[in-house]
């Protein structure tokens, strides 16, 4: 890969309050598909002699045009791979129900291969055109299906965790790991299948890597939690990803199950699962408790409202976990959500922190806090890319545009040729960037992710030819 310049809008968050709209943007990226250099306003006649400037001799721009801009890649920090098939099924169910009856089946379909062969390049196909570069995927619970799924995963060029989901009790006969050994020995063999995939990127970390999965409480026998944990202590780079606290029914199962445990999390954290890279699915009904000890132990939410609604589990408090300190990014949780789209997401992250907003209206909230306000534009932009990063302990890697970090990154177009019927506007005349984003953020789908770059290699996007 060569060395590349692009020149135009630029949008990156900052904080969860604030992002650079950046409409004259100069930004290089090595050919390690690294960030080289960034000048945040040039124009055009300098912009040959900013090039030169850093040693950029020869080397092509791409020119943005009017309606074009760039952004980080987003980070979907929470998904399942084998139930994309049953997207939009299912809604009449909650959780337990919809398990048993809608995603168990369609999970188990995964035993057979070829099956799987088929299924999952269209899977990853659609979540990368949907614009995400990094994704944290549960497999089913098969090794050989998700060891498929990573193999794809890498072959496609997209940044993921994958991982196999831990099931030794409580799900049907024909859904169920035989014994917490079998399921632990099943675990390590797909982490040294991932760690020996092909590397073929300059990124700091391998693009596609193993994440622990034990998929709730309920599916996990004590046993299975302690040799997991085991596993975790031996490699505390290894992330782990799990559900919690997501329903009524399922918490008051969960602790019927553990009752010498004083709460959900509490169960993860006795067996050494709740850590700095711990990625906590939906955290709908966390009690204050709760709340401390995760942000204690630093570990990330995922918020997956799309799924909080359909699902009818709740609306979670993220403001209010923002407040406290904790990490949070977004989920698009396929197919408890009905959307692979980060986009999706972030429409419904909007409308459930509305809904605490109208909850609660008429009380003065804090000032700076962002517990029962709604969620501002900057905010869903940080929680869709950098939130998602630092969740996925990626921060320093991905989710932002800085020098060092690696170009993950879209092309959106909401120029009217990109075909999407619900953003209108001129091409001719300026618009302005940070309205723009609002409106890809609210009316945007893949239309207007022309292009998906990760660690600098263009991977999708509508004019990525297949
Ligand atoms: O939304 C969810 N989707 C799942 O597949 C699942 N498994 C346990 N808990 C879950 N929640």
């Amino acid at each position: 890969m060569s060395s590349i310049v692009y020149y135009g809008s630029v949008i990156s968050p900052v904080s969860l309050t604030s992002f650079k709209a950046l409409p004259r943007c100069l930004l290089a990226v090595a050919s390690t598909g690294n960030i080289d250099w960034i000048v945040e306003d040039v124009e055009d006649s300098m912009v040959q002699e900013t090039m030169a400037a850093h040693g950029y001799i020869d080397v092509d721009v791409v020119c943005l045009r009017e309606g074009e801009f760039l952004l980080p890649g987003m980070v979907d920090t929470h998904t399942h791979a084998p139930q994309v098939p049953n997207i939009g099924s299912g809604q009449q169910y909650e959780l337990l129900d919809w398990l048993e009856n809608i995603t168990f089946p369609m999970e188990s379909r995964f035993a057979d291969l070829d099956f799987a062969r088929r299924t999952y390049p269209l899977v990853v196909r659609r979540i990368i055109d949907s614009g995400t570069t990094t994704c944290s995927y549960y497999g089913s619970l098969h090794l050989e299906a998700t060891k498929i799924l990573a193999e794809i995963v890498n072959e496609y060029g997209q940044r993921a965790f994958v991982g196999k989901c831990n099931m030794d009790r409580n799900t049907p006969a024909h859904y169920i790991e035989p014994s917490a050994e079998l399921s632990v020995s099943a675990t390590k063999t797909l982490i040294a299948h991932i760690k020996q995939l092909p590397s073929h990127s300059h990124s700091a970390e391998p693009l596609v890597q193993p994440i622990l999965t034990p998929r709730f409480a309920i599916s996990c026998s004590s046993s299975l939690l302690k040799s997991l944990g085991e596993v975790a202590a031996s490699d505390p780079n290894l992330r782990i990803q799990t559900h919690v606290s997501e329903n009524p029914n399922e918490i008051a199962f969960t602790m019927s199950l553990f009752p010498e445990s004083a709460s959900y999390t509490g169960v993860y954290d006795a067996s050494g699962l709740l850590r700095a890279n711990t990625i906590l699915a939906h955290a709908v009904h966390l009690n204050d408790e709760e709340i401390a000890l995760i942000a204690e132990r630093k570990a990330g939410i995922s918020h997956c409202p799309t799924s909080n609604f359909n699902l009818n589990s709740g609306v979670a408090p993220i403001g209010l976990y923002l407040d406290r300190g904790i990490k949070v990014g977004l989920g698009t949780d396929v197919s408890g959500g009905y959307s692979p789209s980060i986009l999706n997401a972030i429409q419904n992250a909007s409308i459930a922190s509305k809904v605490i907003a109208m909850q609660h209206r008429g009380e003065a909230p804090a000032p700076g806090a962002f517990g029962n306000r709604q969620l501002s534009v900057a905010s869903l932009l940080y929680l869709a890319t950098l939130g998602g990063a630092e969740v996925c302990s990626l921060e320093k890697s991905v989710g932002s545009f800085s020098p060092g970090k690696s170009f993950d990154a879209l092309v959106v177009s909401v120029r009217n040729d990109a075909g999407n019927p619900a953003i209108w506007g001129s091409d001719s005349a300026p618009r302005d960037l940070a309205g723009m984003l609002e409106q890809f953020f609210f009316t945007g789908d893949d239309r207007n992710i022309s292009r998906v770059y990760v660690q600098g290699k263009l991977i999708g996007g509508t004019s990525f030819s297949r």
